[in-house]
């Protein structure tokens, strides 16, 4: 039996994928490249060109029993985005997320892992934020996510169906042995953005607040490695095949770093000073949002092995370093 993996053509999507044929595991791929790449999705899998709401292709997929669970990436992720566009997020978040649980509840695929996200705490009064927090979304997307996390609570309570909801933090990073990485253009995570000015790709990096209440002034953020990330899914499935019970988890290191700490990564991984503008605060960002990790573990056992910031600062600028020409190759 296989696993469907939904927009794993993109950034996460694409790490699980090699995840799970690292683990020997069948994968089959549904996206509708909107966002990712089929060069993303190494030739092992299967992919599926499609939109999760297209119900012809997903019942296709999922009838006659050859799917065995369902890890749902396809998504919208950009914020700002999000509060220009509410009801675009929730068709693509909530309601197409709806229609792929209830095509798992009809085909009788019993196990769901989703993506969601720490932005479901909105500004969180206590750090490190742990699962139980008050839930108390800023955007639309995290908003978006919430719903669907409520959706797949009351799905299992009614139906013979279990799922993780993985609250990811910042994920950031790629691949170590240089397989896949971050390939969104006009991206706007903080280390993504560094890396393609630190190779001159951007004039300048702008730093969105200085008068923040931490130590440096900056936003402090859990960066937490897309590998390390994909490793906790496996273990999700693991948890679930044992017959685990449904749970919400928080994936991050449980470490903040500031903004400039991150950029001071970024210069020693480039080797020169990236060039930087102080600017005023981006509308909606917490002044710090670190994750306490202590259930992930506790629950899946997992150990992260990429946990230091020069090293995910490291693979991410090998990554960025090598993307024109990955490109050029897949065209
Ligand atoms: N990147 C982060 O820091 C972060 C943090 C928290 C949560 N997440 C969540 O992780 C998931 C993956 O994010 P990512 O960073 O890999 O983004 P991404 O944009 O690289 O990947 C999303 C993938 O889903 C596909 N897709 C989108 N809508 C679709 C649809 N309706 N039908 C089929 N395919 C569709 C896109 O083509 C793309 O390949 C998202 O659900 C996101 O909300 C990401
Ligand atoms: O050019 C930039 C980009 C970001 N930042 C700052 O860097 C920090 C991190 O920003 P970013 O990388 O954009 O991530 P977040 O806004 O923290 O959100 C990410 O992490 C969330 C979970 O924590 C996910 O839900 C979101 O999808 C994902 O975009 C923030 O303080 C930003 O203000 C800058 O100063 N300059």
């Amino acid at each position: 039996m296989a696993i469907l993996v939904t927009g794993g053509a993109g950034y996460i999507g694409s790490h699980m994928v090699l995840a799970l044929l690292d683990a020997g595991e069948e994968v089959v791929v549904i996206d509708n490249l909107s966002t990712g790449f089929q060069w993303a999705v190494p030739p092992r899998a299967r992919l599926v060109e499609a939109d999760i709401a297209d119900e012809a292709a997903v019942d296709g997929l999922l009838s006659g029993g050859g799917i065995e669970a369902i890890i749902h990436f396809a998504g919208s992720i950009v914020v700002p985005d999000s509060i220009a566009d509410p009801l675009g997020y929730y068709l693509n978040n909530t309601v197409k997320t709806r229609g792929l649980i209830a095509a798992a509840v009809r085909h009788g695929v019993k196990r769901f892992i989703f993506s969601s996200t720490a932005a479901v705490y909105g500004m969180p009064e206590e750090n490190p934020v742990v699962e139980t927090a008050r839930l108390r979304p800023i955007s639309p997307y995290g908003s978006s996510k919430l719903m669907s996390e409520i959706m797949l609570a009351d799905a299992s309570v009614a139906h013979d169906f279990s799922y993780v909801a993985l609250r990811y933090f910042n994920v950031a990073g790629a691949d170590p042995g240089g397989r896949s990485g971050q390939s969104t253009p006009r991206a706007t995570h903080l280390i993504k953005v560094a890396c393609e000015t630190a190779l001159g790709r951007r004039e300048k990096l702008s730093v969105y607040g200085t008068d923040y209440d931490t130590p440096d002034g900056t936003c402090i953020r859990d960066y937490i490695h897309v590998s390390d990330l994909a490793a906790a899914h496996l273990l999700a499935l693991g948890h679930l095949r044992a017959g685990g019970a449904s749970e919400v988890m928080n994936c991050g290191y449980g470490r903040g770093y500031s903004v400039r700490e991150v950029i001071g990564a970024v210069n020693r991984a480039a080797g020169h000073e990236i060039p930087v503008e102080f600017t005023g605060r981006r509308p909606g960002d917490p002044a710090a949002l670190v994750a306490r990790a202590d259930r992930v573990r506790d629950v899946l056992g997992w150990r992260p092995a990429h946990e230091d910031l020069d090293g995910i600062v490291a693979s991410a600028l090998a990554w960025e370093r090598d993307l024109p020409d990955r490109k050029r190759q897949a065209n």
